[in-house]
């Protein structure tokens, strides 16, 4: 019998015991209490839990964006921990690609000036083929001279999405990408996110309050009060929404 090889290759994002404290003394809020989470590459996680159980900090503890009061988050074989400031912003923009629920984008830029942005903050030139190819998949070829203001919700979410890919990041942070579209136009987002993990291997790793959003993810982590709790392989609606309403309020 062969045992499996364990890399870190295997892994875009791991966790172990990490925990966020907010504040000190009497008005110290805990809100993770050791999480420990192996994020297989190629994969499309989602990460669900009742309002208040720690999915931001926890998004932002494993995106880098903040930094966990104890326990280590690794990008591949980087600890964060390890890094100062400024390696961890170059990390943010050249690993990492985020997606918000308010898109986040540069109201006085195009939609193609916005796709580009990570690369021009790098100060590198955009890779001609990549680029097509990640404005081809969202869908975006008509209207790259756009700016957000001209373009429907669900664009500036595609605009969003391919400036996330662009630096072909390991990992993909979205923050209830779908949280301000309609049904519909939030379907297509989601069916877009699961063909990128489908495709072109891309780890997605997505916070969401809506069980049918989780339902396009491989797998849904659940959070309470701070700590995983359970994990769905192969999620419906409907399994996520039973569990869902063990868990309390959401
Ligand atoms: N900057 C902060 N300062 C103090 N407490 C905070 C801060 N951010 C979050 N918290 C607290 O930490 C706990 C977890 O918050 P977090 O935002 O991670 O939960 P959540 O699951 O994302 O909630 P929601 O679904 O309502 O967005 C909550 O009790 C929250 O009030």
């Amino acid at each position: 019998m062969t045992t499996p090889v364990t890399t870190s290759q295997e892994y875009a994002v791991q966790l172990d015991s990490v925990a966020k404290t907010y504040g000190t003394g009497d008005g110290a809020v805990t809100a993770l209490r050791g999480v420990t989470l192996r994020l297989r590459r190629g994969r499309f996680t989602a990460v669900m839990g009742p309002s208040g159980s720690g999915k931001s900090t926890f998004l932002h503890c494993a995106a880098g964006l903040d930094r966990p009061t104890s326990g280590t988050v690794r990008l591949g074989d980087v600890d964060l921990g390890r890094l100062k400031e400024t390696a961890l912003t170059e990390l943010r923009r050249s690993r990492i690609g985020f997606i918000f629920q308010a898109y986040n984008l540069v109201p006085s830029l195009s939609a193609l000036d916005n796709i580009t942005l990570p690369l021009r903050f790098g100060g590198q030139q955009a890779d001609r083929a990549w680029l097509h190819e990640v404005i081809g998949r969202v869908g975006l070829a008509q209207h790259l001279d756009r700016k957000p203001s001209q373009l429907s919700g669900g664009q500036q979410q595609r605009v969003a999405i391919a400036r996330a890919l662009i630096t072909r990041p390991e990992v993909v942070f979205a923050d209830e990408p779908t949280g301000a579209l309609d049904t519909r136009t939030g379907a297509q987002v989601l069916t877009l996110l699961r063909d990128l993990v489908e495709s072109i291997g891309q780890t997605v790793v997505m916070v969401t309050h809506d069980p049918v959003a989780a339902s396009h993810a491989h797998s849904v982590i659940f959070l309470a009060d701070g700590r995983v709790v359970d994990e769905v392989a192969r999620p419906t609606p409907d399994l996520v929404a039973t569990r869902m309403t063990t868990l309390g309020d959401w």
